[in-house]
């Protein structure tokens, strides 16, 4: 069994086993661990090393390719590997073969051989075609970003609901890829007239996978009744939910705000389990809800599995859409959050942005030229740093509303972040139970 926290399984059941669904490990299970090259370590296994592959579009500026590269690098740390070389290709369109071209792909297995990496990883999701070519070309684990995420999703899961839907998220990405996996085998053994021998064996497959679909759906089912009662019985209380793209500080502030103790951490994805605290501020009750972290490229299915985390957010009265601004990215992280958003059905809702790690931010000494022109981009072609002062004026007057800029870890202008969410609590507070007021 992977060793929880520290080995990367990179496939499905790295939990599984001792998961949801109190599951005893049955040969079923070892023969889809195998399908998807799921190693089992008895002892602690080597740290893990990765090599990282991006085919970015023409249009994506440099900057943009290494921080999309920072990201993937740090979900590998947090999965438990290390990423130890880059390879970026710029194409039209990644290969529909192998995803890279041929002589990239000769780069990056010359790579693979000399320093004996486990595993290459791709910042993309990969067709079954894709994977499977790859996997016989480079001989190594190859993990695209669907699994990557679902791995790491595996590990952190707490809540029987959690294990339950990032299980089912995984046996979803499984499915597809099982014919994909035969195949290869197939064109091996089978010669031109002969029965492909993993015929039924891919038949039994997709029956074993679809079964443990359908079982895991009937249970979520379940366990979304039980929640939606405990969520009515909470009375009419108004709702509030922390979101905002994963590592952003949701954590910390639900701490701060609530007194809860929920695990903050310095990974991606540190919380993949919904947490909801009663809160009174100013005689005003409210609940507040710390939800699981967005990411770009967040895996569709990975997204329909986590249906009950997410009706936390579909129901919030106001959204708390946290903010790192110390992140050179933060403008399109606003976007994927807001993307996500629509794509779950939570558009629309009132927001309040809080722009968090206001201590780690740094602006540019802006330089004007002699016209009066702003230069409106560094050399690297990342956006320059307006002052605090210009970006709040900027984001007031998009969001038509007060935006606030917090620092939870140094707990600056929290007391103004406290009183901004009083004023919007009881705003619908007031309009909800008008004869109390
Ligand atoms: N410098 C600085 N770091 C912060 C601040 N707020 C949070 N952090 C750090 O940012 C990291 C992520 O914080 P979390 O609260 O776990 O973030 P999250 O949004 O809940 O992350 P996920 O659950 O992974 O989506 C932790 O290491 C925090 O200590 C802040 O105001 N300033
Ligand atoms: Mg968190």
């Amino acid at each position: 069994m992977a060793k929880q926290g520290k080995s990367a399984g990179w496939a499905p059941g790295s939990t599984r086993h001792h998961g949801a669904s109190d599951h005893t490990p049955t040969r079923r299970d070892t023969k889809i661990n195998r399908l998807l090259g799921t190693k089992t370590h008895d002892t602690a296994p080597e740290a893990e090393t990765a090599v990282l592959v991006s085919v970015p579009p023409r249009r994506q500026s440099e900057a943009q390719t290494s921080e999309y590269l920072d990201e993937l690098a740090f979900l590998i740390e947090t999965a438990g590997a290390t990423a130890t070389k880059r390879f970026v290709q710029r194409l039209e369109k990644p290969d529909i073969r192998t995803y890279v071209g041929e002589g990239k792909l000769e780069e990056i297995k010359a790579f693979v051989e000399h320093e004996g990496s486990s595993m290459v990883v791709f910042d993309d999701d990969l067709t079954p075609s894709q994977l499977r070519n790859l996997e016989a070309e480079l001989k190594v684990k190859i993990v695209d970003r669907s699994l990557l995420i679902l791995d790491i999703f595996a590990l952190r899961a707490k809540s029987a609901t959690a294990r339950t839907q990032v299980e089912l998220a995984q046996y979803q990405y499984l499915l597809p890829r099982l014919t994909g996996l035969w195949t290869h085998l197939d064109k091996q053994r089978g010669g031109v007239g002969m029965k492909g021998p993993g015929e039924t064996e891919i038949e039994t497959d997709r029956r074993i996978v679809r079964d443990r679909i359908a079982f895991l759906k009937e249970k979520l089912e379940d366990l979304d009744k039980q929640a939606h009662t405990q969520r009515k019985s909470r009375g009419g209380l108004v709702r509030v939910a922390l979101v905002g793209y994963t590592n952003v500080g949701k954590s910390t502030l639900m701490n701060l705000l609530g007194k809860a103790d929920v695990f903050a951490e310095n990974k991606l994805f540190a919380t993949v389990d919904a947490t909801t605290r009663k809160i009174v501020l100013d005689q005003i009750p409210f609940l507040l809800s710390d939800t699981v972290g967005f990411i770009r490229k967040l895996p569709t299915k990975l997204i329909e599995s986590f249906k009950s985390t997410l009706d936390e957010i579909r129901e919030a009265d106001l959204l708390l859409h946290v903010v790192d601004i110390s992140h050179p990215g933060f403008e399109e992280q606003i976007q994927v959050v807001n993307d996500t958003l629509v794509d779950i059905g939570a558009a629309d809702k009132p927001t309040l942005l809080v722009f968090n790690k206001i201590d780690q931010y740094q602006a540019d000494d802006v330089q004007e030229d002699p016209f009066g022109e702003v230069k409106d981009a560094e050399d690297d072609g990342s956006a320059p740093r307006p002052p605090l002062a210009q970006l709040q004026a900027t984001y007031m007057a998009k969001m038509h509303d007060p935006v606030v800029f917090v620092s939870a870890q140094q707990r600056t202008n929290i007391e103004e972040l406290r009183e901004l969410i009083v004023k919007r609590v009881s705003a619908i507070h007031q309009q909800r139970y008008p004869q109390q007021w």
